[in-house]
Protein backbone atom coordinates (compact mmCIF):
# COMPACT_ATOMS: atom_id res chain seq x y z
CA UNK A 1 0.00 0.00 0.00
CA UNK A 2 0.98 3.57 -0.68
CA UNK A 3 0.17 6.94 0.01
CA UNK A 4 -1.60 9.19 -2.45
CA UNK A 5 -1.44 13.05 -3.08
CA UNK A 6 -5.02 13.01 -3.12
CA UNK A 7 -6.16 11.31 -0.39
CA UNK A 8 -5.66 12.20 3.58
CA UNK A 9 -2.32 11.71 5.57
CA UNK A 10 -2.11 8.02 6.73
CA UNK A 11 -5.02 6.77 4.70
CA UNK A 12 -4.10 3.25 3.36
CA UNK A 13 -4.72 2.42 -0.04
CA UNK A 14 -4.86 -0.97 -1.60
CA UNK A 15 -2.99 -0.84 -5.18
CA UNK A 16 -4.95 -4.00 -6.68
CA UNK A 17 -2.83 -3.84 -9.70
CA UNK A 18 0.49 -4.47 -7.57
CA UNK A 19 -1.31 -7.28 -5.84
CA UNK A 20 -2.24 -9.05 -9.16
CA UNK A 21 1.31 -8.52 -10.39
CA UNK A 22 3.28 -9.84 -7.15
CA UNK A 23 4.82 -12.76 -6.21
CA UNK A 24 3.76 -14.69 -3.30
CA UNK A 25 6.14 -13.02 -0.77
CA UNK A 26 4.58 -9.76 -2.53
CA UNK A 27 1.04 -11.12 -2.30
CA UNK A 28 1.87 -11.74 1.76
CA UNK A 29 3.59 -8.71 2.42
CA UNK A 30 0.25 -6.43 0.89
CA UNK A 31 -1.84 -8.79 2.55
CA UNK A 32 -0.31 -8.05 6.12
CA UNK A 33 -1.07 -4.13 5.40
CA UNK A 34 -4.48 -4.79 4.72
CA UNK A 35 -4.78 -7.46 7.82
CA UNK A 36 -3.35 -4.59 10.25
CA UNK A 37 -5.70 -2.07 8.71
CA UNK A 38 -9.12 -4.18 8.99
CA UNK A 39 -7.66 -4.76 12.85
CA UNK A 40 -8.07 -0.74 13.63
CA UNK A 41 -10.86 0.57 11.22
CA UNK A 42 -11.38 -1.37 8.42
CA UNK A 43 -11.57 1.14 6.18
CA UNK A 44 -9.13 1.71 3.33
CA UNK A 45 -8.64 2.75 -0.12
CA UNK A 46 -9.18 0.69 -3.20
CA UNK A 47 -6.64 2.01 -6.55
CA UNK A 48 -5.81 0.43 -9.60
CA UNK A 49 -8.75 -1.50 -9.70
CA UNK A 50 -8.86 -1.74 -13.41
CA UNK A 51 -12.78 -0.58 -13.05
CA UNK A 52 -13.33 1.39 -16.80
CA UNK A 53 -14.19 5.34 -16.37
CA UNK A 54 -17.18 5.22 -18.65
CA UNK A 55 -18.80 2.62 -16.57
CA UNK A 56 -18.25 4.94 -13.41
CA UNK A 57 -19.03 7.99 -15.70
CA UNK A 58 -22.29 6.32 -17.45
CA UNK A 59 -23.64 5.83 -13.87
CA UNK A 60 -23.20 9.07 -12.34
CA UNK A 61 -24.42 11.15 -15.12
CA UNK A 62 -27.74 8.89 -15.37
CA UNK A 63 -27.84 9.08 -11.45
CA UNK A 64 -27.55 13.02 -11.47
CA UNK A 65 -30.63 13.26 -13.78
CA UNK A 66 -32.84 10.13 -12.27
CA UNK A 67 -32.35 12.10 -8.71
CA UNK A 68 -33.74 15.93 -10.51
CA UNK A 69 -36.65 13.76 -11.78
CA UNK A 70 -39.56 15.39 -9.74
CA UNK A 71 -40.89 13.66 -6.97
CA UNK A 72 -44.02 11.84 -8.04
CA UNK A 73 -41.62 10.73 -11.07
CA UNK A 74 -39.12 9.23 -8.15
CA UNK A 75 -41.95 7.67 -5.93
CA UNK A 76 -43.54 5.43 -8.76
CA UNK A 77 -40.26 2.88 -8.03
CA UNK A 78 -41.08 2.89 -4.00
CA UNK A 79 -41.00 -0.48 -2.80
CA UNK A 80 -44.05 -2.33 -1.17
CA UNK A 81 -43.96 -3.32 2.29
CA UNK A 82 -41.04 -5.82 3.21
CA UNK A 83 -39.27 -5.38 -0.64
CA UNK A 84 -35.71 -4.35 -0.48
CA UNK A 85 -35.30 -2.53 -4.14
CA UNK A 86 -36.43 0.65 -5.59
CA UNK A 87 -36.75 4.32 -4.08
CA UNK A 88 -37.00 5.14 -0.87
CA UNK A 89 -37.26 9.35 -1.00
CA UNK A 90 -36.44 11.64 2.15
CA UNK A 91 -37.79 10.55 5.44
CA UNK A 92 -37.67 6.60 4.90
CA UNK A 93 -34.46 5.68 6.61
CA UNK A 94 -32.55 6.47 10.10
CA UNK A 95 -29.68 4.54 9.77
CA UNK A 96 -29.01 4.81 13.65
CA UNK A 97 -32.32 3.09 14.04
CA UNK A 98 -30.67 -0.05 13.29
CA UNK A 99 -28.65 0.40 16.78
CA UNK A 100 -31.45 1.04 18.65
CA UNK A 101 -30.68 4.65 18.37
CA UNK A 102 -33.86 7.29 17.99
CA UNK A 103 -33.04 10.03 15.44
CA UNK A 104 -34.99 11.78 12.97
CA UNK A 105 -34.98 10.60 9.37
CA UNK A 106 -31.87 10.53 7.28
CA UNK A 107 -31.47 13.89 4.70
CA UNK A 108 -31.22 11.58 1.90
CA UNK A 109 -32.77 9.56 -0.79
CA UNK A 110 -31.86 5.95 -2.41
CA UNK A 111 -32.48 3.98 -5.38
CA UNK A 112 -31.71 0.70 -4.38
CA UNK A 113 -31.09 -2.36 -6.63
CA UNK A 114 -29.93 -6.58 -6.58
CA UNK A 115 -28.78 -9.49 -8.38
CA UNK A 116 -29.85 -9.55 -12.48
CA UNK A 117 -29.95 -13.14 -12.05
CA UNK A 118 -31.24 -15.68 -10.10
CA UNK A 119 -28.86 -18.63 -9.91
CA UNK A 120 -29.85 -21.98 -11.77
CA UNK A 121 -31.74 -24.24 -9.03
CA UNK A 122 -32.42 -21.58 -6.66
CA UNK A 123 -36.27 -22.84 -4.99
CA UNK A 124 -35.83 -21.14 -1.78
CA UNK A 125 -38.79 -19.24 -1.26
CA UNK A 126 -37.30 -16.37 0.61
CA UNK A 127 -34.51 -15.81 -1.79
CA UNK A 128 -36.58 -15.49 -4.52
CA UNK A 129 -39.09 -12.97 -2.49
CA UNK A 130 -36.07 -10.98 -0.77
CA UNK A 131 -32.51 -10.64 -2.68
CA UNK A 132 -33.80 -11.71 -6.12
CA UNK A 133 -36.98 -9.68 -6.09
CA UNK A 134 -37.13 -7.70 -9.31
CA UNK A 135 -35.28 -4.29 -9.83
CA UNK A 136 -38.12 -1.70 -10.35
CA UNK A 137 -36.70 0.02 -13.27
CA UNK A 138 -37.21 3.57 -14.06
CA UNK A 139 -38.97 4.54 -17.37
CA UNK A 140 -36.16 7.57 -17.80
CA UNK A 141 -33.14 8.38 -17.94
CA UNK A 142 -32.45 6.41 -21.21
CA UNK A 143 -29.93 3.82 -20.63
CA UNK A 144 -30.05 4.17 -16.72
CA UNK A 145 -30.33 0.14 -16.60
CA UNK A 146 -27.73 -0.61 -18.54
CA UNK A 147 -25.27 1.75 -16.80
CA UNK A 148 -26.51 0.52 -13.11
CA UNK A 149 -25.95 -3.50 -14.60
CA UNK A 150 -22.47 -3.08 -16.05
CA UNK A 151 -21.58 -1.38 -12.79
CA UNK A 152 -22.74 -3.87 -10.69
CA UNK A 153 -21.32 -6.35 -12.48
CA UNK A 154 -17.81 -4.51 -12.13
CA UNK A 155 -18.43 -4.11 -8.25
CA UNK A 156 -19.17 -7.75 -8.17
CA UNK A 157 -16.27 -8.93 -9.96
CA UNK A 158 -14.31 -6.29 -7.68
CA UNK A 159 -15.47 -7.35 -4.75
CA UNK A 160 -14.14 -11.09 -6.00
CA UNK A 161 -10.78 -9.32 -5.97
CA UNK A 162 -10.66 -8.02 -2.89
CA UNK A 163 -11.95 -10.97 -1.02
CA UNK A 164 -8.85 -12.54 -2.64
CA UNK A 165 -6.93 -9.93 -0.81
CA UNK A 166 -8.95 -10.41 2.72
CA UNK A 167 -8.09 -14.42 2.48
CA UNK A 168 -4.35 -13.64 2.06
CA UNK A 169 -4.69 -11.16 4.51
CA UNK A 170 -5.65 -13.95 6.84
CA UNK A 171 -3.26 -16.40 6.01
CA UNK A 172 -5.67 -18.43 4.28
CA UNK A 173 -5.00 -19.84 0.16
CA UNK A 174 -6.50 -16.91 -2.16
CA UNK A 175 -9.20 -18.66 -3.29
CA UNK A 176 -10.59 -19.82 0.31
CA UNK A 177 -13.92 -17.39 -0.17
CA UNK A 178 -14.04 -18.42 -3.75
CA UNK A 179 -17.43 -20.75 -4.00
CA UNK A 180 -19.27 -19.01 -1.17
CA UNK A 181 -19.19 -15.92 -3.14
CA UNK A 182 -19.94 -17.49 -6.88
CA UNK A 183 -23.54 -16.21 -6.62
CA UNK A 184 -23.50 -13.20 -4.13
CA UNK A 185 -27.23 -11.32 -2.91
CA UNK A 186 -25.36 -8.17 -3.06
CA UNK A 187 -27.22 -5.09 -3.06
CA UNK A 188 -26.20 -1.50 -4.40
CA UNK A 189 -27.48 1.95 -3.48
CA UNK A 190 -27.00 5.20 -5.06
CA UNK A 191 -27.69 7.96 -2.37
CA UNK A 192 -28.17 11.20 -3.05
CA UNK A 193 -28.18 14.10 0.34
CA UNK A 194 -30.24 16.69 -1.62
CA UNK A 195 -29.10 20.23 -0.67
CA UNK A 196 -30.16 21.74 2.74
CA UNK A 197 -32.53 24.14 1.93
CA UNK A 198 -34.31 23.85 6.39
CA UNK A 199 -32.03 23.45 9.01
CA UNK A 200 -31.68 20.34 10.01
CA UNK A 201 -33.39 18.36 13.28
CA UNK A 202 -31.44 18.12 16.26
CA UNK A 203 -29.91 14.93 15.44
CA UNK A 204 -30.66 14.64 12.08
CA UNK A 205 -27.82 14.21 9.69
CA UNK A 206 -26.86 12.95 6.25
CA UNK A 207 -26.47 9.53 7.77
CA UNK A 208 -27.00 8.62 11.06
CA UNK A 209 -24.48 6.24 12.35
CA UNK A 210 -24.17 3.01 11.67
CA UNK A 211 -22.07 -0.29 10.67
CA UNK A 212 -22.70 -2.43 7.32
CA UNK A 213 -24.09 -5.53 7.37
CA UNK A 214 -22.28 -7.37 5.15
CA UNK A 215 -19.22 -8.74 4.17
CA UNK A 216 -17.46 -5.74 2.61
CA UNK A 217 -18.80 -2.32 1.08
CA UNK A 218 -16.85 -0.31 -1.76
CA UNK A 219 -18.32 3.05 -1.79
CA UNK A 220 -17.75 5.77 -4.49
CA UNK A 221 -18.19 8.93 -3.03
CA UNK A 222 -18.87 12.09 -4.97
CA UNK A 223 -15.53 13.05 -6.34
CA UNK A 224 -14.74 16.30 -4.38
CA UNK A 225 -17.45 15.91 -1.80
CA UNK A 226 -17.21 16.08 1.65
CA UNK A 227 -19.41 14.11 4.74
CA UNK A 228 -18.57 10.55 5.04
CA UNK A 229 -16.64 10.44 8.59
CA UNK A 230 -15.67 7.30 10.93
CA UNK A 231 -15.29 6.74 14.54
CA UNK A 232 -11.42 6.32 15.32
CA UNK A 233 -10.61 3.79 17.36
CA UNK A 234 -9.13 6.58 19.60
CA UNK A 235 -13.61 7.30 20.02
CA UNK A 236 -13.14 10.42 17.90
CA UNK A 237 -14.83 11.33 14.20
CA UNK A 238 -12.30 11.06 11.50
CA UNK A 239 -13.25 12.91 8.11
CA UNK A 240 -12.54 10.67 4.83
CA UNK A 241 -12.55 12.22 1.83
CA UNK A 242 -13.18 10.57 -1.82
CA UNK A 243 -9.80 9.50 -3.24
CA UNK A 244 -8.97 10.28 -6.83
CA UNK A 245 -9.27 7.25 -8.91
CA UNK A 246 -9.95 4.95 -6.12
CA UNK A 247 -13.22 2.89 -4.21
CA UNK A 248 -13.63 3.44 -0.43
CA UNK A 249 -14.23 0.05 1.32
CA UNK A 250 -14.91 -0.91 4.25
CA UNK A 251 -15.64 -4.75 6.20
CA UNK A 252 -19.25 -4.93 7.21
CA UNK A 253 -20.62 -6.79 10.36
CA UNK A 254 -20.62 -10.19 8.69
CA UNK A 255 -16.55 -9.76 7.89
CA UNK A 256 -16.53 -9.29 11.84
CA UNK A 257 -18.47 -12.55 12.47
CA UNK A 258 -16.24 -14.15 9.71
CA UNK A 259 -12.58 -13.48 11.36
CA UNK A 260 -14.22 -14.30 15.16
CA UNK A 261 -14.04 -10.35 15.98
CA UNK A 262 -10.20 -10.08 14.75
CA UNK A 263 -11.26 -7.59 12.02
CA UNK A 264 -13.85 -4.42 13.06
CA UNK A 265 -16.91 -2.97 11.58
CA UNK A 266 -16.23 0.42 12.01
CA UNK A 267 -18.94 3.37 12.75
CA UNK A 268 -19.29 5.22 10.34
CA UNK A 269 -21.96 8.73 9.38
CA UNK A 270 -22.60 11.60 6.69
CA UNK A 271 -22.35 14.86 8.40
CA UNK A 272 -22.58 17.95 6.22
CA UNK A 273 -19.96 20.34 6.51
CA UNK A 274 -20.92 23.96 6.54
CA UNK A 275 -19.88 24.70 2.88
CA UNK A 276 -21.70 21.87 1.47
CA UNK A 277 -25.38 22.82 3.20
CA UNK A 278 -26.17 24.27 -0.03
CA UNK A 279 -24.78 21.47 -2.47
CA UNK A 280 -25.90 17.88 -3.45
CA UNK A 281 -24.23 14.92 -2.78
CA UNK A 282 -24.10 11.59 -4.26
CA UNK A 283 -22.71 8.29 -3.58
CA UNK A 284 -22.72 4.95 -4.94
CA UNK A 285 -22.59 1.93 -2.36
CA UNK A 286 -22.23 -1.64 -3.24
CA UNK A 287 -22.84 -4.01 -0.46
CA UNK A 288 -21.01 -7.20 -1.07
CA UNK A 289 -22.89 -10.36 0.23
CA UNK A 290 -21.70 -13.84 0.14
CA UNK A 291 -23.95 -16.48 -1.75
CA UNK A 292 -27.90 -17.37 -0.01
CA UNK A 293 -26.98 -20.42 1.32
CA UNK A 294 -23.44 -19.70 2.19
CA UNK A 295 -22.60 -20.79 5.67
CA UNK A 296 -20.83 -18.26 7.51
CA UNK A 297 -18.95 -19.73 10.58
CA UNK A 298 -15.95 -17.70 12.47
CA UNK A 299 -12.51 -19.15 10.79
CA UNK A 300 -10.82 -20.29 14.20
CA UNK A 301 -13.85 -22.71 13.69
CA UNK A 302 -15.82 -21.68 16.97
CA UNK A 303 -19.43 -20.44 17.14
CA UNK A 304 -22.65 -21.38 15.04
CA UNK A 305 -22.78 -20.81 11.58
CA UNK A 306 -24.76 -18.09 10.16
CA UNK A 307 -26.81 -18.66 7.10
CA UNK A 308 -25.71 -15.16 4.79
CA UNK A 309 -29.15 -14.56 2.91
CA UNK A 310 -31.54 -14.93 5.88
CA UNK A 311 -28.92 -13.13 7.94
CA UNK A 312 -29.21 -10.11 5.72
CA UNK A 313 -33.02 -10.47 5.41
CA UNK A 314 -33.56 -10.51 9.20
CA UNK A 315 -31.29 -7.26 9.60
CA UNK A 316 -33.57 -5.70 7.02
CA UNK A 317 -36.50 -6.42 8.43
CA UNK A 318 -35.63 -5.52 11.30
CA UNK A 319 -34.09 -1.77 10.33
CA UNK A 320 -37.23 -1.50 8.72
CA UNK A 321 -40.23 -2.54 10.73
O1 LIG B 1 -22.67 8.19 1.36
C1 LIG B 1 -21.69 7.76 1.98
O2 LIG B 1 -20.57 8.26 1.85
C2 LIG B 1 -21.80 6.58 2.92
C3 LIG B 1 -23.16 5.91 2.95
C4 LIG B 1 -23.21 4.74 3.88
O3 LIG B 1 -22.38 4.58 4.74
C5 LIG B 1 -24.27 3.71 3.73
O4 LIG B 1 -25.26 3.98 3.00
O5 LIG B 1 -24.15 2.64 4.33
FE1 LIG C 1 -22.53 2.54 5.57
Amino acid sequence: MSLDDSAAPDFPILDLGAFAAADAAGRAAIGAEVDRTCRETGFLAVGNHGVPEEVIAGLWSRLTTFFDLPPEEKQKLKPAPGDPYGYLGPGSEALAKSRGEDTPPDLKESFNGGPQAVPEGETDPQALAFCYAPTPWPEAPEGFREAWTAYYAEMEALAARIMEVFAVALDLPQDHFADVIDAPVSGMRALNYPAQEVAPEEGQLRAGAHTDYGSLTILLPEPGSRGLEILTPEGTWRGIPPVEGAFVINIGDLMTLWTGGEWVSTLHRVVTPPEWATRRRMSIAYFHQPNWHAEIRPLAGEGEPVLSGPYLMGKFNAANS
